[in-house]
Order: C-alpha cells, then structure tokens, then sequence
C-alpha cells in the first residue's frame, strides 16, 4: 500500500487525556530513541528500493517516472495536509510561532556538558514571535520541531523552561553517532539560523486529576518531566497550585552522563525544600568515570531502576500502598490517583512498562509496572 514519506505522516488524532484541547497533531515518532540500537521510528530510505535494476534502460526509467508522477498526484489528492507541514515547507517571512509553519530561531548559545554527547542549546526567537507567553498552548508539556535545512528532515525536542520573556528557549539536546538532526544541531554555532516550528503537545497536564505521578526518565528522556516540574514546581515556588505529589525516578549510564547542573541543581535544592511535593531518585548503571558536580556519589544509586526501587520511592513518597493498587483491595487511600509517565530509550520504557504496541500505540502495561499491577490507565508510555 502506499504510504507517503514518513516527513509527511503526522495524523490528526485526539491526545489521550486531552479531552478539552480537541484534535492535535500528534507527533508520529516516539520520544524513545536509540541509546542503544535503533530509534522506534522508521529511518529514512537512504538509497534505491532493494531490486531496483539499473540495467534495464530507459524503458525502465520511463515507467518509473510516470509511476512516481501518478503516486504524487494520488497523494496530493488524497492527502493535502495530513496534520501540519512537511519538513520542507517553507519558512514564512512572518515571524508568529505556530505548529503550521516553520519560523527562523537564533541559536544564542551552545554549551558543553561533562557528557561530550549532549550540549545544552538555547535558541532565541524574533521579537514579536510569542505574543501570550500564558496561552494554555504553553502549559506544559510541549515541544517544537526543529529542521535540519540541511537535508529537510524535523524533529521534536522540549524547552526545559517554556519560553522566557526575551524569547529564549533552552534545550539539553543529544547527537547519536548515526542520528541527523542532533549531530545537526550540536554542529551550529552562535549566530546560525534554525528554522522550528510549535508548539505541539507532548502530553496535556492537568493540576487537580492525579495525587500521586511519578515520572521515570532515561538519558535526555528527563527534558519532558523538567519542562513539567519547572512550570509547576519551581518557577514560581510561592504560588504552586497543584497538589499532585511528584517522584522523579532517573537513570543515567555513568555520573558524568547525567544531565547538567542547569537541570539537576533545581530539581535537587525543590527535592530538600519540599521533600512533600517532589522526592528525587537517581540511579546509574555504573559509578565509574568522571563524578558530576551536583551529586555525591553517595546520592547514587548503583544499578537498574527496578521494582524494589519503585516501591521504594512510591511508598516513601505516597501514602497509596503499592500493594493497594495491585491487589485494588481497600486501603485507607484507596481512592489515590496515580499515574507513571515513562520517557527514555526504548529499552528502558520496555523493561519498566512493556512494549509499545502497533502503530504507534501504548500496547499493553507490561514491565516492572505491569508486574507491580498497574493498568493502561495508571500508565503512559511518552
Ligand atoms: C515529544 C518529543 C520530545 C523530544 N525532546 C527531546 C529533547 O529535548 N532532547 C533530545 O535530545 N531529544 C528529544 N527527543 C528525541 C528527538 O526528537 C530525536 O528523536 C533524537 O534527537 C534523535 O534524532 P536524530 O535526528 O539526531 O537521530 P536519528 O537520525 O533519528 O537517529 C537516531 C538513532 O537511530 C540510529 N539510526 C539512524 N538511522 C539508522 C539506520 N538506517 N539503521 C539503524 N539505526 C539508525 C542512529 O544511529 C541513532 O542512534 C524528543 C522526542 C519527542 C518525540
């Protein structure tokens, strides 16, 4: 069957938990990328369709060409627009953000972190850009997608901290060895213009649905429970109104790949201020290697994050019992919500919450959490 080039598939659909903002654009790759091995998304085709024989001459090339020409117009016939532009469409001269065009950003600064990977990259936008930096569009979390020019492809990457007053955004962004757009953007220097486009809804918030939310992040699958933790937590500490009680559980390979100072510092100092609103546990496959400025090695915890490590966080930090939403037996907080967002490399949602299932869906709560008990509903795989 034909299917148009994966830049270009981005379906309508309904986000879950989303009842009030209708239809978005739902981002058709996966936060999961590859750490090790292969992203959770289909690569772009690099080179002629397997079979493809030169050799047969023009006649050949003819056929191909009229065959290519009726596809294209099948396509743009039966999909003008199938939920926002391609990555080639072109930068408007206007400078508004919006998800339907792409606008030009400056990149202001781009710094190094202890982990050579990953830089943390701030782009500014044209005055004028944002005009209500307190539209709900903004309320977290969200993302915008940045193209690489280079070779028109887009992807998604999350402001740490929303959209500053000067237009600023921050990102903590990692290149893979093979990957396009991150090793892109590690490339660019002050000045260079980055085209982007947003912002699109990674997952909609809601201050009064959930008690307890625990976020279990791997590598820079922590940027979306930041951007959350910072508009909810520590951006305006005097005047938080949710009464959701958070848990950070995050895993890193080796100290030095933890993320920054920019990111830790924060989410550390709200940790001991506020142990009632956010309990933060750090976890690394190895202590070996370069130590990281914010964290003691003794803070560490050496090794996977499993289910005794969950139960441990969730019952210092909750008063719902795990055991109460295994068995759904009546407890005295029977009634507590709780929901797990995972984000990291696909390895690690599958050892924590199960595969992901067909065509982009959550699949079944399969993992630590499914063994734990928890259901489809207590659970999101980002
Ligand atoms: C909502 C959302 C928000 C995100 N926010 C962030 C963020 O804040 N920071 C961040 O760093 N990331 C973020 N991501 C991930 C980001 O969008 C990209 O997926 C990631 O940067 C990799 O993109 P890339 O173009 O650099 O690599 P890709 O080109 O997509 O490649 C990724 C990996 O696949 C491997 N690969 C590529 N081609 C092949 C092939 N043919 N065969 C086998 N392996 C191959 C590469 O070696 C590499 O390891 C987010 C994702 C989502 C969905």
């Amino acid at each position: 069957m034909f299917r148009p080039p994966y830049s270009l598939r981005c379906p309508l659909v309904p986000l879950p938990h989303a009842p009030t903002r209708g239809l978005v654009p739902r981002p058709h790759l996966r936060f999961a990328h590859a750490e090790s091995g292969r992203p959770a998304y289909k690569p772009l085709p690099t080179g002629p369709p397997k079979g493809f024989n030169q050799g047969r001459g023009k006649l050949v090339t003819i056929g191909v060409a009229f065959g290519t020409l009726g596809v294209l117009l099948t396509y743009f016939t039966f999909y003008p627009n199938p939920g926002g532009p391609d990555a080639s469409t072109r930068t408007r001269t206007e400078v508004t953000l919006s998800p339907a065009h792409f606008i030009a950003a400056s990149l202001t600064a781009s710094e190094e972190s202890l982990d050579p990977d990953t830089r943390l990259i701030t782009l500014t936008l044209p005055p004028g850009a944002v005009s209500d930096r307190e539209d709900p569009v903004f309320d977290p979390i969200w993302c915008v997608w940045i193209k690489d020019d280079d070779i028109q492809v887009e992807r998604p990457y999350t402001p740490l901290e929303g959209i500053d007053a000067r237009g600023r955004m921050k990102f903590w962004i990692k290149k893979y060895d093979k990957g396009e757009v991150g090793r892109w953007l590690h490339g660019k220097k002050v000045g260079n213009r980055i085209e982007l486009r947003g912002p699109l809804s990674t997952w909609v918030w809601d201050d009064n649905k959930w008690d307890d939310v625990v976020l279990i992040s791997g590598g820079t699958g922590i940027t979306p429970f930041y951007q959350l933790l910072y508009s909810k937590l520590l951006k305006d500490p005097s005047s938080v109104r949710t009464k959701t009680r958070f848990t950070l559980l995050h895993s890193s390979r080796k100290p030095s790949e933890l993320p920054p100072p920019a990111i830790l510092d924060p989410l550390i100092s709200e940790s001991k201020a506020h142990p009632d609103r956010l309990s933060l546990s750090l976890f690394v496959d190895s202590a070996e290697g370069l130590a990281h400025p914010s964290v003691a090695a003794n803070d560490l915890q050496v090794g996977r994050i499993t289910e005794s490590a969950i139960k441990r966080a969730v019952s210092s930090h909750s008063s719902r019992s795990w055991w109460g939403s295994l068995f759904g037996k009546a407890d005295s907080q029977e009634e507590r919500k709780i929901l797990f967002l995972v984000c990291g490399p696909e390895p690690m949602i599958t050892a924590i919450a199960g595969s992901y299932g067909r065509n982009f869906g959550q699949g079944v709560v399969g993992g630590v959490l499914g063994n734990m008990g928890y259901k489809n509903h207590q659970v999101w795989k980002l």
